[in-house]
This record gives structure tokens, sequence and C-alpha cells, in this order.
């Protein structure tokens, strides 16, 4: 077990042409296991490589445990890598398969090395079918077998790319818990890639957004979820997205006017995040608002927002109502007309075409700088950085 730390880590390919990962900073405790999660071609895979030591950064540096691993050859690194396609070898048996890892260790025993081996399988439910091939195992089996041969190992980080992509969703789910119940039992730093939020946010203790090789945010899932650092993150994480509207922001002793970009509303936020904002200088800014954080309202009023429906959506337990805000539903003849979201309890069953008030729930407003993209905080609003 031990800590990891990037430290400006940087990889280019094609002579520099591409920069897959850009000056990334990063400390990973004893023991953590984190996700890291950004849209295709964003670096996790490249990120997760360097520190298998299967790339060469261009600059930067890996420590383990405190110690500089960056020139230490892949062979001899203390990490074991989950790969998407399992990476087993098919003519070779289960048993063999997972005593691989171990060929290294030329102290131990040929009754060490298969005591270790049964001893993960048994950890795996999988000590059946060590005499089978590949071949012979289902796509879940296959998983088991990785997994087991990276246990095998005992190494001090686990990494994970993208482990579950090739199983079917039900399966998905049992393999997401099983990996976190073993990363518990084990206690081994691991590092998660995977492209789908919603994995990363219910397995990390903390979760890593990148984008365009850049880390973006870094913290626990709620903190991310509560406090996006931008709008990149803030719609990347959550589903349905974050609603997004443009909006010119007047502040006024109190509260700040926010009123749609193209006209359609005005609503005046007086209470929670309103005293973050109340100093803001007026202008552009893009609202930021999460379906759930939309409320249906009785009453017109200075803080309801008139909005026409054009689809309600059952889910069970809620209704996604999808709304274009103003009195005019524009869905159906303007091609960019943006979706509105609310999540509502399914007693709330509008027809389409009704016109209804909605309220903010005003302790989850956003507002993100039109140019930057960065959220608007504090009262001074300077824009926040990146959090470690
Ligand atoms: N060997 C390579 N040669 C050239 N470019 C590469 C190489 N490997 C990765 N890249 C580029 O580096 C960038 C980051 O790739 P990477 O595979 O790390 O992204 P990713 O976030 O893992 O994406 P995905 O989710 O699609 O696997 C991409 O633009 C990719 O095309």
């Amino acid at each position: 077990m031990a800590s990891l730390e990037l430290k400006s880590l940087r990889k280019e390919f094609d002579g520099g042409s591409i920069v897959a990962v850009d000056d990334l900073n990063l400390e990973i405790e004893d023991g953590e296991f984190v996700t890291v999660v950004g849209p295709s071609g964003c670096g996790k895979s490249t990120t997760l490589r360097m520190i298998a030591g299967l790339e060469r950064p261009t600059s930067g540096r890996i420590h383990v445990g405190g110690t500089d691993i960056t020139d230490v050859h892949a062979r001899h690194r203390d990490v074991a890598m989950v790969f998407q396609n399992y990476a087993l070898y098919p003519h070779k048996t289960i048993q063999q398969n997972m005593a691989f890892g171990l060929r290294m260790s030329t102290d131990m025993s040929a009754q060490e090395r298969e005591e270790k081996v049964y001893d993960a399988a048994e950890m795996m439910g999988i000590e059946d079918l060590l005499d089978d091939t590949p071949g012979e195992l289902s796509g879940g089996q296959k998983q088991r077998v990785a997994l087991g041969r990276a246990i095998v190992r005992e190494p001090d980080v686990f990494l994970f790319d993208e482990p579950l992509s090739n199983l079917d969703a039900k399966l998905r789910t049992t393999m997401r818990t099983e990996i976190q119940r073993l990363q518990e039992e084990l206690d081994i730093t691991s590092v998660y890639v995977t492209h789908d939020q919603e994995e990363a946010m219910t397995m990390g203790d903390r979760i890593v957004i990148l984008n365009d090789g850049e880390l973006q945010q870094t913290g626990k899932p709620t903190d991310v979820y509560q406090n996006p650092t931008n709008q990149f993150v803030a719609g990347f994480v959550g589903s349905p997205s974050m609603n997004f509207v443009d909006v010119e922001a007047d502040p006024f002793d109190g509260g700040v006017r926010l009123k749609g970009a193209d006209g359609s509303f005005s609503y005046d936020l007086t209470s929670g995040r309103a005293s973050a904002f109340g100093d803001i200088a007026g202008g552009s800014y893009v609202l930021g608002i999460r379906p759930e954080h939309v409320a249906v309202s009785d009453a017109p009023g200075a803080d309801t927002i008139p909005s026409t429906v054009d689809v309600v959506e059952p889910i069970g337990s809620d209704n996604y109502l999808y709304l274009d805000l103003g009195t005019e539903s524009r869905s159906f003849d303007t091609e960019d007309a943006p979706d509105f979201i609310a999540r509502v309890p399914a007693d709330i069953e509008p027809e389409v075409g009704d016109v209804i008030q909605i309220a903010f729930d005003e302790d989850s407003v956003h507002l993100f700088d039109v140019e930057t993209g960065d959220a608007v905080t504090a009262a001074d609003a300077e824009p926040v950085t990146p959090t470690q």
C-alpha cells in the first residue's frame, strides 16, 4: 500500500501536436479509491498508462509511496492494471493466467504461488474455474479472473481502465459493488478510469474530472455535484444535465434580478445564493440550475417564471417536465430551443401546452462567467480555481 503522486505530468504525442495530458497534479492518499472521469479523448487512459509505466511522460514525475518511479520499468513497478478487454492468455488455464503476475517473484515456492492464486480466486468466487481456459468463461467471469490476477500480485496501486465497459448493465452494477468491496477489504490505493459519470460518482471516495488533458476539479462526489468549479463540470456531472440559461444579471439591494437573454422571463433571486451574487458586476452570465432544484409554484410573482410545458416524461416516483421558459412554446418551431428540465413529484402532471409557474431552490442556483465558464461563488465574483 502506498500513496500516489502525479507532479506536473504532461504527455505529448506526434511531436507535440497532441497534448494528451497537460500539467496534471494529483495527490492520492494511501488506500484511497479515486475515480477519473471525462469525455472521450480527455487523457484518462494516457494518465493511467503513465502510472503503469506503459507510456513515458513528456515531463513531470510520478511518485509511489514517496519514491520517484518515473524512470522505473513497468515490470518493476508494484502496480497492477485491470483492462476493459480482460487481457487474459487464451491458451493458459485460469490458474496459469492468475499466477502469471507472480512470475517475477523468484523467491516464491510453487506451493506458495498456488496458495496465493487459490486465495485470490476464492476472494473473487472463481475457485472452481481454475482449470478452465478463458474461452469457457462468461464476460463477468473473465473480469473476475482479471481482478483476481491483479489481487494476487498484492500491488501498491490498483489501476482500472474502464473494466466494466464490456459487461451488460446488470452485471456492471454487481461488479461495481464487488470492486468496491474488494478495495475496502484490501485497502489498496486505486485509480479507476471511466467515461461513465454515474459510475465515477457512485464508486469513488473522490472523483477527478478531466477535460482536454487538464484537471477540471477533484473532490468528494457530493461536493463536486453541489459546487462545480465551472460550467464544464456542472454539465458533465449529473444526469440529466444541469439546465443552463443565458441571462442578464442586474444586482439590487438584497438580491439580483436575472433576466432571460432572450427576454422570455425575469426572476428576482433574493435568498440562498443571492448573498453570494449580491456584488457581481451586472451583465451577461449563464444561469445553472439542476432539474431537481426546480419546483412548480402556484402563483405568478417576481420569483417565479412562467414556463410552457413541451413534454411530460414519467420516471416512476417523479416526472420530468421539458419546458420552454416564457409563455411561448418554441421547441417545435425553433431548431436550437434549449430544453429546460424540471424534476417534480409524479402527482404534478400538467398538460402539454400548459403554462405553469416555476421557482428555483435558491440555495442551488449557479452563475457562470460567459467567457471562461468559471463558477461565480463569492461576493467579489472572483472565479474559483480547481481544488485539490
Ligand atoms: N499513441 C498515441 N498516439 C497519438 N495520439 C494518442 C496516442 N494515445 C492517445 N492519443 C491521443 O491523446 C488524447 C488522449 O487520449 P486518451 O486515450 O488518454 O483519452 P481517454 O480519455 O482515455 O479517451 P477514451 O475514453 O476515448 O479512451 C487523444 O486525443 C488521443 O487521440
